[in-house]
């Protein structure tokens, strides 16, 4: 091969992975082998995913992670910045879902169209001294965009919503979606699956046991006091000290704190966050092929509590959500922390839901 055409080669292939493959882009060189000319591997089964945000901190791992399961047979990359690199790097994968990259916003609705599944880790993250609710006149612009263009391309798509702050983020999305006539409480779902991997993680150290075999429920929303470890219902039954509930709760309830502190000034969890999303996105795309039984604590349209928007049980299915778990049994702590968190659950709604009223 001349070393020209190598050359041609490369930026061809490169610049396919930005554009859906039957896109004909060797304008470059004219010879040289690009993905339309490759055999095409006859409709591989799966699912259609988008992650937008895909080029940053959680978008990266979670991108990853992603292009290794199974379930997905085509990854859409969404960022307004670096996503051919993260794009061109993840599609050497030698595993089955094809990748493809989509930069800026005029590439976003390209990006959705056809999706059975959206995850949204776009937006910023904490820095130390910062509440997740200073985010919110940042990430509130950006999740009404990428909202107006879920409902426009991918109406049905189930959404994972990973954007701070969830308490407002997902009542922002749901207003979004009612404006645009598409809104349905069973597809959107707040993702607070990672409380729910420290409560597990931070409970087994305690007990001594491995965190694969402990399952904690954690309602309520995604911020300080709201976040409502319940330690009463943890499987394998378990009793805990006075002592061992404050240590917990405060820990889980401040675990996102915890790492911000840590990296120091460097953004908030991503490592944690990735493998969390794709534990629940997994769950999500398990429950649309038709596995039965899968039930995971979610922030949605809430069926339980008298709030808009609450964190609970619920069961997934072929159609997102199929049934809002009750809380069950609380103990008096709970009672009385569940009392709390919904206080500060109900401004936080508010806030979301005027963003878009106002
Ligand atoms: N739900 C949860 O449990 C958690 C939520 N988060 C939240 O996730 C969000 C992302 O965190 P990181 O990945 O660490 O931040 P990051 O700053 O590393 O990455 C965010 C990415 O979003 C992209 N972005 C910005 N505006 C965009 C737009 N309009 N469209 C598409 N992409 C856009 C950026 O270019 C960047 O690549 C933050 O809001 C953070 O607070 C973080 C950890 C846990
Ligand atoms: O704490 C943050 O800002 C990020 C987050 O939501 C978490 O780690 O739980």
């Amino acid at each position: 091969m001349e070393p020209n055409s190598y050359a041609n080669s490369r930026i061809t292939r490169i610049a396919s992975h930005l554009n859906p493959p039957n896109l004909k882009m060797n304008e470059h060189g004219g010879s040289s082998l690009t993905n339309v000319h490759c055999r095409a591997k006859g409709g591989t089964p799966g699912f259609k995913v988008a992650i937008l945000g895909a080029a940053g901190g959680i978008g990266q791992p979670l991108s990853m992670l992603m292009k290794m399961n199974l379930l997905v047979s085509v990854l859409h990359l969404y960022d307004v910045v670096n996503t051919p690199g993260v794009t061109s790097d993840i599609s050497h994968m030698d595993t089955s879902a094809v990748v493809r990259g989509f930069l800026g916003q005029n590439q976003l609705e390209d990006a959705l169209t056809g999706m059975d599944l959206v995850i949204i880790p776009a937006g910023v993250p904490r820095k130390p001294g910062m509440t997740r609710d200073d985010l919110f006149n940042i990430n509130a612009g950006i999740v009404k965009t990428l909202c107006e263009a879920i409902a426009k391309r991918c109406p049905k798509a189930i959404v994972n919503l990973i954007s701070n702050p969830v308490n407002s983020t997902v009542p922002i999305a749901a207003e979004v979606f009612k404006r645009a006539g598409t809104y349905d409480p069973k597809r959107l779902l707040g993702v607070t699956m990672l409380d729910v991997v420290r409560a597990n993680t931070f409970v087994a150290e305690v007990m001594g046991l491995d965190p694969r075999d402990v399952d904690v429920p954690v309602v309520g929303g995604h911020a300080g006091i709201t976040i409502l470890p319940l330690l009463s219902q943890v499987k394998p039954p378990s009793s805990f000290t006075p002592k061992e509930i404050e240590y917990l709760t405060d820990r889980i309830q401040n675990g996102g704190t915890e790492v911000v502190e840590a990296k120091a000034g460097a953004g908030s969890a991503t490592l944690s966050m990735a493998y969390a999303a794709v534990k629940f996105a997994d769950a999500c795309l398990r429950a649309l092929k038709g596995e039965a039984d899968i039930i995971q604590c979610a922030y949605v349209d809430s069926q339980v509590t008298e709030l808009p928007f609450f964190a609970s049980k619920v069961r997934l299915g072929r159609n997102g959500v199929e049934e809002f778990l009750p809380l069950g049994p609380l103990s008096d702590y709970e009672r009385a922390s569940l009392e709390k968190a919904k206080k500060e659950l109900a401004t936080s709604v508010e806030k979301g839901v005027s963003f878009i009223r106002k």
